[in-house]
């Protein structure tokens, strides 16, 4: 038998497809009562891992575990893991109502409790529509009460948000917050991190199919550094003024201002007074979790610009705990020092996504 703890645990997963490695030697653990993101730009290897984890693809190598057994050893496994995967195939002409009875006979629970899911994502005025008429939007609340129609211990989530309107993201949060406190086991694969920012404990960051970080979101939120972005009349002046103040942690920024680590606008301002050198703007940049996600899943932990001086100053943007650095075969491997700049026609992704209102 299972060992029931709800633990989902990932060992040395590896997957190839041909000359493709979609996924590479990936661990990690996912401890019930709490939500793990996992997170990784498109096509990094989330949708395999969660696939193999689903016993839906099987892996070249390593195991992917629940209770302590691959999928296909769970025995009821709707029982154990509930999960909503892209692309959810629906029958186009069966109501809302018949597909979840339809699912609920096939693992052997009641009839109600169909309309108790409907009720619960938001759906029951639509619940005799056919799922072929539904949104995008529906079709996610949909595939949810599915996947909880078991009452799984764990539930398994890739890119919920997709197609959800605000509502409806702010009711996915909550709902699935209220779940693990209930001591179950969530995992959400989302490619945006303020997507899913607010709703998780910790978090796997995966690219290039390698984990890049794993462990506490706090821990990730708290290796913030903050930082004032200063445009000078001189920038070669102001870094000399500054560096012979003392303050070393110094980067150009590719639009041609001085990012200054360990200094208040004040003391620059200050400084640059009394070096006779004309300030045209200050700016203080706190450096958010968007930034260090796309920073390390680019495969770098820098602003993209060598910094003045030889090495990158420690701590300035010094890796958080956890931090795994790029392994050869991924897309950022440097070597043991490399920091090039972020790929030309990167955008930071702009505000939350949009996505439910069931009666939580
Ligand atoms: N069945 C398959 N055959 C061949 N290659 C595949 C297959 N499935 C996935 N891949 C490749 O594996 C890599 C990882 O794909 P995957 O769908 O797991 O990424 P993802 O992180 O889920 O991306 P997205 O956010 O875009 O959904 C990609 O290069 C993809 O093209």
């Amino acid at each position: 038998m299972h060992d029931g703890s709800g633990r989902i645990a990932v060992q040395n997963l590896t997957k190839r497809f041909g000359a493709v490695a979609a996924v590479q030697n990936l661990s990690f653990t996912v401890e019930p009562g709490s939500v793990t993101g996992f997170l990784g730009p498109n096509g990094a290897g989330k949708t395999t891992t969660l696939r193999m984890l689903l016993g839906l693809v099987t892996p070249t190598s390593g195991a992917a575990t629940i209770n302590g057994r691959p999928h296909h050893q769970l025995g009821n496994p709707a029982r154990v893991v509930g999960a909503v995967l892209e692309n959810e195939g629906f029958h186009p002409k069966r109501t809302a109502r018949n597909h979840l009875r339809v699912y609920a006979s096939a693992i052997g629970v009641p009839d109600r409790r169909a309309d108790e899911l409907l009720g619960l994502v938001g759906l029951s005025s639509a619940a005799d529509r056919k799922a072929g008429e539904y949104s995008l939007g529906m079709r996610q609340r949909l595939a949810l009460a599915t996947a909880l129609l078991g009452d799984p211990q764990v539930l398994v989530l890739d890119e919920p948000a997709n197609g959800l309107d605000p509502e409806g993201i702010a009711w996915l949060r909550s709902f699935l917050r209220s779940f693990a406190q209930q001591g179950r086991t969530v995992l959400v694969s989302s490619h945006l991190l303020s997507e899913v920012e607010q709703t998780i404990d910790q978090v796997v960051i995966i690219s290039a199919g390698m984990t890049r970080y794993y462990g506490p979101l706090e821990q990730l939120r708290q290796s913030q550094t903050s930082r004032v972005l200063v445009q000078p009349a001189d920038a070669g002046e102001l870094v000399k003024a500054l560096q012979e103040a003392g303050f070393t942690q110094l980067e150009p920024t590719p639009d041609g201002r001085v990012a200054v680590s360990g200094a208040t606008v004040k003391e620059i301002g200050d400084l640059a007074a009394k070096a006779g050198i004309a300030v045209y703007g200050m700016q203080e940049d706190r450096a958010d979790l968007e930034r260090l996600f796309f920073q390390l899943t680019a495969g770098q932990f820098s602003t993209g610009q060598a910094p003045y001086g030889q090495q990158p100053p420690p701590g300035a943007w010094a890796p958080p705990p956890g931090y795994q650095p790029p392994q050869p075969g991924h897309p950022g491997y440097q070597g043991q020092q490399g920091y090039p700049p972020p790929p030309q026609g990167y955008q930071q992704p702009q505000g939350q996504q949009q996505g439910w209102g069931g009666q939580a």
